[in-house]
């Protein structure tokens, strides 16, 4: 393609050479400071001197280590820019593909239904062929309230889209619109979308959807449906709002679809989050209208430039990057954060920096959402290219809509391949890095998008817990991105054990000294260690001074009977042993609680395998202490009160964990 009339063109980075000669230099200064640390460890040596230039030089090893891996996104960052006025005017807008639009919500009183609408109403108003548009929404909270709210927001959008396009504005979510508008033409639209918000408020506030708020004898059968289902325990529910066939807009003009879906939920059936959620959208949607295009948006992220499907078809539609593409991800944008961003939820280096980098060697990740697929690959291998034909008959025809709830329920995915090797990838609650990963280990290539514009825009977590606690999500979600870590782990657990016990038996050693020995480390490492570091540092501010603490020589008898047998000696109520009753408690109760969930849940023991393993591990070396606590009456078991106080911080660190990881 000529340059002048390519949908996009690429430019590397004027960075690079900088990049890669400051890698140069930075390498050799990494290599010399390794050498030092070396040197330091091969000169004579006493066992201090080896006791702190090893790990010294373990700890540069690993800084090494991290500073090469990230050198790849260095390597060769471009930058990308598309041009959607040559794509429209030099392909016809009938051969525009469809463009499946799927919003995930999960809990309207933590996801008001209105700015799920507000969301869903953005992309509704897309510059793109309406009739070649259909909003899926996922509600994971099974809420009439956002069914409601999407019931409302169809009929607004009859007023809205065109308003939008007569006036020529550009923030088409009413929500962020009227936040920044002061009146003017848009007065009467803004007393209407308030009238509604007040409405879909105050059904939220009640809790349902009572008579006096809906308009027709239809519409108060559909809720009447819902009532009395609990909201992980129900059949799917679709229903078919907007039908682009027969719907219009005040001005006569087509109106996008819009479909309802609220997938099956049982307890006893894994539910996968969002992967999950996504999983039955690409289903639902593939018996309906069946695009070929498939955009993903959280429930906050509205479109911010309604030209982004334009953008994402600049790529889509170059025969030489369309057989392979999966997906075109956009920047994740956010609104409203305060002057220093004090939480740091910008996160531009994950979520534009870092892009870049990975763009100039084979693709961004996904970052879960403002991100166009092609149907393609979300259902096979590069190479296959069948896609089966969307429904003929009409939208909420019965015959559509009873196949619509067949693939919508917990019976349909078991023993197929949705989730492990097509769909949205389940197994890590980062289902984004873990979906992307996979299909660039497919074969499969991504590009970034990143207009002047901002083509959509986020919210972000506004107090302190929320974002650690989101923060910690993405953490295990990274963890859990399983399988070539979970062997990396495996590895690195295997292999350190081994070839400790193999050392150990080589110099004459025995079984049961090792498994003291590695149980002696992991208690020390609990406690002397910790202790130790707390002391050093409140030594260094002046704020206590511990001398040496002599170590007792003298044994009472009871006391070396004990030590000849083999049983541990506690006896006395020290703050050691707190910590170590705790860690104890914690994972014992840990490993039950754990197997019990693992005994309840389908493919239980397959997904928390790594976590029953260590905590089993752990408690199978904790057993002295159970023993001292609950089993023994001699002098040496652990004194009642310590016990106590640990089995009451297990309880609270329990209660903490509980609270994070339910919320
Ligand atoms: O069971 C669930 C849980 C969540 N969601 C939806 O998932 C989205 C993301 O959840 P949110 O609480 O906003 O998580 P964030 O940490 O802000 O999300 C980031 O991280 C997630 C992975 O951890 C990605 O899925 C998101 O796209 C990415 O923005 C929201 O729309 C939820 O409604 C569901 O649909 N079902
Ligand atoms: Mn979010």
């Amino acid at each position: 393609m000529a340059t002048h009339t390519a949908f996009h063109s690429l430019q590397v980075s004027r960075l690079v050479p900088f990049n890669r000669a400051q890698a140069l230099l930075y390498s050799v200064a990494v290599l010399a400071a390794l050498h030092r640390r070396l040197a330091a460890l091969l000169a004579p040596a006493t066992l201090l001197s080896i006791s702190v230039s090893l790990p010294l030089l373990l700890a540069d090893l690993v800084l090494a280590f991290m500073w090469l891996t990230y050198q790849a996104l260095r390597w060769r960052p471009v930058r990308r820019r598309e041009f959607p006025d040559r794509l429209a005017l030099s392909v016809d807008p009938k051969d525009f593909p469809a463009i499946d639009v799927f919003i995930c919500t999960a809990d309207p009183h933590r996801e008001p239904p209105m700015s799920v609408a507000s969301t869903a109403l953005s992309a509704m108003a897309f510059d793109y062929p309406t009739d070649r548009i259909s909003i899926y929404v996922s509600d994971d909270g099974g809420s009439e309230v956002t069914l409601f709210a999407f019931m409302e927001a169809s009929r607004f959008a009859r007023y809205w889209l065109p308003f939008c396009k007569e006036n020529g504005i550009v923030v088409r979510s009413p929500e962020a619109y009227f936040r920044s508008s002061n009146g003017g033409d848009s007065e009467k639209m803004k007393m209407m979308y308030q009238t509604m918000k007040e409405k879909v408020e105050a059904a939220l506030e009640r809790g349902y959807v009572g008579n006096d708020l809906v308009s027709s004898q239809e519409e108060a059968e559909v809720f009447k449906r819902w009532k009395g289902l609990p909201s992980h325990d129900h059949p799917s529910m679709i229903q078919v709002l907007l039908d682009t066939s027969k719907d219009t807009d005040i001005m006569g003009n087509a109106l996008p679809n819009v479909i309802y879906v609220s997938r099956e939920k049982r307890p006893t059936s894994p539910h996968h989050f969002k992967a999950g959620a996504l999983n039955v959208l690409t289903r639902v949607s593939s018996t309906m209208s069946n695009g070929p295009m498939i955009l993903t948006l959280d429930c906050d992220t509205y479109s911010n430039d309604p030209r982004s499907p334009l953008c994402a078809l600049c790529y889509f539609l170059d025969p030489a990057l369309s057989p392979d593409l999966a997906f075109v991800q956009f920047p994740q944008i956010f609104q409203g954060l305060n002057k220093n961003d004090i939480y740091a939820c910008e996160v531009k280096r994950l979520y534009t920096i870092n892009p870049r980098g990975k763009d100039g060697l084979g693709g961004p990740n996904y970052v879960g959402t403002a991100c166009y697929f092609s149907r393609r690959s979300l259902q096979g291998m590069p190479s296959s290219t069948s896609l089966a034909p969307g429904a003929i008959d009409p939208l909420s025809s019965e015959s559509v809509l009873r196949k619509a709830h067949e693939v919508a329920s917990c019976t349909y995915e078991p023993g197929t391949k949705w989730g492990s090797s097509i769909g949205f990838r389940y197994g890590s609650l980062s289902e984004d890095y873990h979906t992307g990963y996979h299909l660039h280990c497919e074969g499969w290539k991504s590009v970034f998008c990143y207009p002047a514009r901002p083509a959509f825009l986020g919210d972000v977590p506004k107090n302190l817990n929320d974002v650690l606690s989101q923060r910690k999500r993405w953490c295990v979600g990274l963890f859990e991105v399983s399988d070539p870590w979970f062997y990396l782990y495996a590895y690195l657990f295997f292999t350190t054990y081994g070839q400790d016990l193999l050392e150990f038996l080589a110099a004459d050693g025995t079984m049961g000294r090792w498994w003291s020995n590695q149980r002696m480390w992991m208690i020390i490492g609990l406690t002397s260690y910790l202790f130790g570091t707390v002391q050093f540092v409140l030594k260094k501010f002046g704020i206590s001074a511990q001398g040496f603490n002599v170590t007792s020589k003298v044994m009472e008898d009871e006391q070396s009977k004990r030590y000849e047998k083999g049983t541990f000696d506690f006896g006395v109520g020290s703050p050691f042993f707190v910590v170590l009753g705790t860690v104890a408690t914690v994972n014992l109760s840990s490993l039950v609680l754990g197997i019990a969930r693992a005994a309840t849940m389908e493919g239980g023991f397959d997904e928390l395998f790594v976590q029953l393993f260590l905590s089993a591990f752990v408690t199978t070396n904790c057993w002295p202490i159970y023993e001292a606590m609950f089993l023994r009456s001699d002098e040496g078991k652990l004194p009642r009160n310590v016990t106590v106080i640990s089995l009451v911080l297990a309880g609270f660190l329990h209660c903490i964990g509980y609270l994070i990881f339910h919320n």
